[in-house]
């Protein structure tokens, strides 16, 4: 390893519309956050591969000669598209974690593993890895996706696979679209192993950031979408990605004459959303844009309560917003988690703050998000604020 230290950042994100039905290759539309996750790996000669997960209380090292013999017989990575099932199955029985596991802190140190190991198989070298995120867990922010896709880049960085785009004039910097690629699709692999069938959408928004269309597989950036105002509402009520996405599998096998229309017209709210967002950047975002804005947000709110992703909290944040005029939706996955409120241009500050204290006072987070933060990127220590650098240097 050239380097003994790598820092690195990705977005969370929130997904405006398409969530579920982009599992089933349906279109969806995704802007990442300004909520970060960040990742701090060090060279070492302890001859231990150290894991550092304060966010969720876990902290563990294992000894390299005992993960060694995990990889004897592993196949070249298969393009990258499916984990290596056999290595899957040894990881489990090493680490004690069952195959229907959904455990927050069980899948984390999975995914770090298995990313690890295939990553380094050549030689796997000593090393401590420290993550801590803004983003809350297991919210429908893409926690997971930024989670791997910090892992991927660092990993990747660290064995040299790929460039380390720094440069002692910068304090971030990012890959070339090759590396980013090829970091998305090892992020990928991550959330297959966490979430069990993910789209994609989310490792793709905290590898590119901005504002995507994601459709099969295929990422269009839209760099002229209008500047949304967007609350975001975090319910508390925990929730597993993996759980509420199988759970819409077994609800189109067994209704699909009714589940597969409604997958369409999820799919039809994106599109028209986009085209609207299209509109709305050439022509001004008049109020006219807003009400259809906000009405496609109604209409797919309902289309994931049909779907089995809703929650009572959820419907309490619609209620709230809805008695002063403001649309709401759940984000991710559902079935808790978090909720995006469109604000109107003309929405005023003191109507704003009246709605967050009353979300408040349910219980709720609330707080106004920025939208269109950068993807994954490497830093210098400088770029850090003090806060973040002494949580991941404190280990
Ligand atoms: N900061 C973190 N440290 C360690 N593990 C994390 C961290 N953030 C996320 N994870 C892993 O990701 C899992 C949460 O993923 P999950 O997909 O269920 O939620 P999400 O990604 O926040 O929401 P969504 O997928 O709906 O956007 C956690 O259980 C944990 O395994
Ligand atoms: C629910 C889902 O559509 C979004 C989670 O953020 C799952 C996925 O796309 O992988
Ligand atoms: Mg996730």
């Amino acid at each position: 390893m050239q380097t003994s230290e790598f820092l690195v950042s990705a977005p969370g994100k929130v997904i405006l519309h398409g969530e579920h039905s982009v599992v089933h290759g349906k279109v969806a539309l995704a802007v990442s956050v300004n909520l970060r996750t960040h990742l701090r790996l060090q060279a070492t000669s302890s001859g231990d591969v150290r894991i550092n997960l304060p966010n969720i209380d876990t902290f563990l090292s294992w000894e390299i000669t005992a993960l060694q013999p995990l990889l004897a017989g592993c196949k070249e990575q298969d393009g990258l598209k499916e984990p290596d099932a056999d290595l899957l199955k040894r990881l489990r029985e090493f680490t004690g974690i069952s195959d229907d596991s959904t455990d927050t802190r069980s899948m984390a140190v999975l995914a770090f593993l298995y990313m690890y190991l295939t990553v380094f198989a050549g030689s796997l070298a000593s090393i401590t890895v420290s993550v801590w995120s803004e983003l809350p867990t297991g919210a429908g922010l893409g926690s997971s996706a930024a989670y791997n896709v910090c892992l991927s880049a660092a990993l990747l960085s660290a064995r040299g696979t790929i460039s380390s785009p720094l440069t002692p004039q910068l304090e971030s910097a990012r890959w070339r679209k090759e590396e980013l690629e090829l970091i998305n699709r090892w992020a990928f692999m991550g959330e297959k192993i966490i979430h069990g069938n993910p789209s994609g959408v989310d490792n793709a928004v905290g590898t590119w950031g901005g504002f995507l269309r994601y459709h099969a597989g295929n990422i269009t950036p839209l760099s002229w979408v209008p500047i949304l105002r967007i609350l975001l509402t975090n319910t508390k009520v925990p929730r597993s990605t993996k759980v509420l996405v199988s759970g819409v599998k077994d609800k189109i096998n067994k209704f699909p004459s009714i589940m597969n229309p409604v997958l369409e017209s999820i799919s039809a709210v994106s599109v028209t959303c986009e085209q609207t967002l299209t509109e709305m950047a050439a022509h001004g975002p008049s109020a006219d844009y807003y009400n259809i804005l906000e009405e496609l947000i109604d209409i797919n709110q309902h289309h994931l309560n049909v779907m089995g992703v809703g929650h009572s909290s959820l419907d309490t944040l619609c209620r709230v917003t809805l008695a002063r005029g403001l649309h709401s939706k759940l984000t991710g996955a559902g079935g808790g988690g978090c909720g995006i409120t469109l604000l109107r241009p003309e929405t005023d500050t003191s109507m704003i703050q009246s709605t967050i204290e009353e979300l408040k006072a349910c219980g709720f987070d609330c707080w106004e998000t920025s939208i269109g933060a950068p993807g994954v990127q490497q830093h210098s220590s400088a770029a850090l604020s003090q806060d973040i650098l002494k949580i991941l240097n404190s280990y």
